[in-house]
């Protein structure tokens, strides 16, 4: 059943509305805190709001404020104001300060219905579009709906178009080459070559022959003059995965490449110039790894000029989900299987389990269980998630603690929009603490965001 709230001091009114709405699932709140409270509560796509609240009824500016509030923390809300039929100015006031519709008193039941019906219907076909739009039909292969991916998808949208150079910070399996692609993809370079080089995989001695290229001659077994990576990615993107793991002793070579847009390929005396887009990625810190000195300053702010927080998938909510439905898909069709769905302990499972290795552990599970499922429903068990198997990691207390301390500040931050004043206030933590735990927890997109939102 669809949630409703009802923004109502008048108990005559809130009863008459209970009694002649039996379609929705109806909330009410009396004042604006505890309207506020709901919303975080119940998040409703629709709430009707009386504009003359509690302290002074008589006066709209409650009302108003409430209004505002709603749709700081929940912009996406249908918000349809309930006025006195002669306060028309305030309810025109409210439609300009973000309001969907307003109705005016005395209540006629048939008539709200009609407006609420297409108050729900009109938010259902906003959040389908948002969910199209950032679910793979429009940023290709970043599947998800969630606040945090939604947001990494629109500084995407914003650093594609520019030359700057962007860092990925992300756990193991998290996307970053895939975000490095949509990236490219949505470049003026997108017809280009888009080249990656895993700096952890390549052995140290390889790795600046395999970068830079060389000529012939430059060492035994170098039988022709190669192009390295970089010169492949000339016009496009290069995409320098793992830039942690890159040897402090090839970290000069790349800071003068990164500057200068040059190169020399071993063994070679002539200066190449090159025209490439360069995007690094990593699991580390790389601010803590220049602490430590193992890696370069220099380089470090050079390829970190805009750094993009890719998040884990465990702080994606219901995004598990929605990814794992497109694997199922994607391996039915590769398997030739027809297993279509997920029982309700795979879905739990699939929610609570804490994904250490983000989407490619999902894939995995997700293609074993599509081969070992006995029916079109894919189970807990198939999935190798059920209670037991958890249960022989079991969590420590204080990663316990951890994770629902990381969660709740997630969440919180989520409701006050990215503001960090009402995100302490929220957890009822001071700002320092707050602090702090972003620091402990090295939830570095929080941080990062205090610039642009919480100020
Ligand atoms: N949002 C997403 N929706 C669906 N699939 C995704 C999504 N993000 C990543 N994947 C898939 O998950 C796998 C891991 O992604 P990717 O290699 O980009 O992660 P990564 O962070 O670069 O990992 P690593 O740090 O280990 O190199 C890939 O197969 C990729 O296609």
């Amino acid at each position: 059943m669809k949630t409703l709230l009802i923004v109502e001091d008048d108990l005559g009114i809130q009863k008459q509305l209970k009694w002649s709405l039996p379609d929705y699932e109806l909330v009410f709140a009396e004042d604006r805190s505890s309207a506020l409270t709901q919303v975080r509560r119940y998040e409703p796509a629709v709430v009707t709001l009386d504009l003359g609240l509690p302290p002074d009824p008589s006066n709209a500016s409650e009302g108003l404020a409430c209004l505002t509030d709603i749709l700081a923390i929940h912009p996406e809300c249908k918000v349809i104001i309930i006025t006195g039929n002669t306060d028309k100015e305030h309810a025109l006031k409210a439609v300009n300060l973000g309001a969907y519709d307003y109705y005016q008193k005395p209540i006629d039941p048939d008539v709200l219905s009609v407006i609420l019906a297409r108050a729900f219907k009109l938010s259902a076909l906003e959040q389908e579009n948002r969910y199209l739009r950032h679910s793979g039909l429009h940023q290709q292969d970043i599947i998800g709906n969630s606040e945090s991916i939604l947001k990494a998808c629109r500084m995407v949208e914003k650093i594609a178009p520019t030359e700057i150079t962007t860092l990925l910070q992300g756990e193991s399996g998290t996307g970053k080459e895939v975000f490095a692609r949509s990236i490219h993809k949505q470049s003026p370079r997108a017809d280009k070559p888009f080249v990656a080089i895993n700096c952890a995989s390549i052995p140290e001695n390889l790795l600046e022959s395999e970068l830079f290229g060389y000529e012939k001659g430059a060492f035994t077994g170098a039988n022709k003059t190669t192009l390295g990576k970089i010169e492949c990615a000339n016009g496009g993107t290069l995409l320098l995965d793992e830039i942690g793991d890159m040897p402090l002793s090839l970290q000069a070579k790349m800071l003068r490449f990164l500057q200068e847009r040059v190169i020399e390929r071993l063994g070679g005396r002539q200066v190449i110039e090159v025209d490439v887009r360069v995007i690094c990625a990593t699991h580390r810190n790389l601010a803590e790894m220049v602490t430590e000195q193992t890696f370069r300053e220099d380089l470090y702010y050079r390829v970190s000029e805009m750094t993009l927080f890719i998040p884990p998938l465990r702080d994606r909510g219901q995004d598990v989900l929605i990814i794992a439905k497109a694997l199922l898909h994607k391996f039915n069709q590769e398997f030739k299987t027809q297993v279509h769905t997920f029982s309700e302990d795979a879905i739990q499972a699939l929610l609570s389990h804490r994904w250490p290795g983000n989407i490619r552990e999902l894939q995995n599970k997700l293609k074993s269980a599509v081969i070992l499922a006995d029916s079109k429903q894919i189970t807990a068990d198939d999935l190798g998630l059920t209670a037991s198997s958890e249960q022989n990691t079991p969590r420590t207390l204080r990663k316990v603690r951890e994770d629902a301390e990381s969660q709740a500040i997630r969440e919180a931050y989520a409701l006050s929009n990215g503001n960090l004043s009402k995100t302490a206030d929220l957890l009822g933590v001071t700002r320092p603490t707050l602090y702090s735990l972003i620091d402990k927890y090295r939830m570095l997109d929080l941080r990062n965001s205090e610039a642009t939102s919480d100020s």
